[in-house]
């Protein structure tokens, strides 16, 4: 059996997406590894399923899977796309859609932009969720190559944020598995490395759970403006520049956190029989 497939991006933080709202679809890990595969597959840092749903004022199911298999609650630069795909589809200017991290809704913005209300933060240590009680703001055990005490914030999805002098000089690489790893961590986290360059403007790099390096992550933007906040190092909008772009990111002060930002479509096509088959057992 063939798929369609659309590949879309968000400032380069690329994905696959299948539309599977009339059927049941649910791939393997090795499926989706296969997938996301630069080297054999397609290749994209996360694999979107568009489920049907029940969920009352919801369009979709949005289903998210990192590269390496493992499913993730929250994906800003996907729902983008996926705002914009279902008000492409129905005509309107809003889209809300399910995720297993809550109802998400979507709007357009200017310039082609898209706006995805990402909801609220959580800062207790347990809903990073952390392995230890400790104070988000700084969690004194986590250090490692210089670098600690980031600021802990789940955007739907475990974010860890250092604040440095200077984001190009971090050997993201070779700190970035460490952190996403670290014990204090036991669902993983995505890492984030944040300059403050004014109290408008961040530039930021990333590492992702599950993913590795990519160009851009849109709930690592949201943890990053968080953060920055909560340091008392930015206003509560500011600018988030990455590797692929910029995204605009507002913490409300009814305590939502509004993403505004680009959505590409890349083209469309068909996974083989093969890829999706995987012919392989899950892992
Ligand atoms: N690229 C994303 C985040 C995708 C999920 C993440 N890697 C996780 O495992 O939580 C974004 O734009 O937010």
């Amino acid at each position: 059996m063939t798929r369609e497939f659309l590949k879309m991006h968000g400032l380069g933080n690329d994905f696959v997406v299948i539309d599977a709202r009339s059927e049941s679809y649910r791939p393997s890990g090795a499926e989706v590894r296969a997938i996301a595969d630069r080297r054999m597959g397609v290749g994209c840092d996360q694999f979107i399923v568009l489920e049907k749903t029940d969920a009352p004022g919801a369009d979709a199911f949005m289903r998210i899977r990192n590269a390496d298999g493992s499913e993730a609650a929250a994906c800003g630069n996907a729902s983008r796309c996926v705002g914009w795909l279902l008000m492409e589809e129905s005509g309107r200017d809003r889209a809300s859609f399910q995720t297993a991290a809550g109802l998400l809704h979507a709007s357009r913005a200017d310039n082609g932009r898209i706006t995805v209300d990402m909801g609220a933060p959580r800062l207790d240590w347990a809903a990073i969720p952390l392995a230890a009680p400790s104070d988000t703001l700084r969690v004194e055990t986590v250090e490692h190559g210089g670098f600690a005490a980031p600021v802990a914030v789940n955007m739907g999805n475990p974010h860890a944020v250092f604040f440095v002098d200077d984001a190009e000089a971090v050997p993201l690489d070779e700190v970035g598995p460490v952190f996403e790893n670290h014990p204090a961590f036991p669902e993983r986290a995505n890492i984030e490395f944040a300059q403050v360059l004014s109290p408008t403007a961040i530039r930021m790099r990333v590492w992702e759970r599950g993913a590795g390096i990519t160009q851009a992550c849109g709930s690592g933007s949201c943890a990053t403006l968080v953060a920055a906040v909560r340091r008392g190092l930015t206003d509560r909008k500011a600018d988030i520049i990455l590797d692929g772009g910029t995204l605009t990111i507002e913490w409300t002060e009814d305590d939502r956190v509004l993403m505004t930002g680009p959505v590409a479509l890349a083209f469309s096509g068909r996974l083989s029989a093969e890829l999706v088959s995987g012919g392989q057992v899950d892992a």
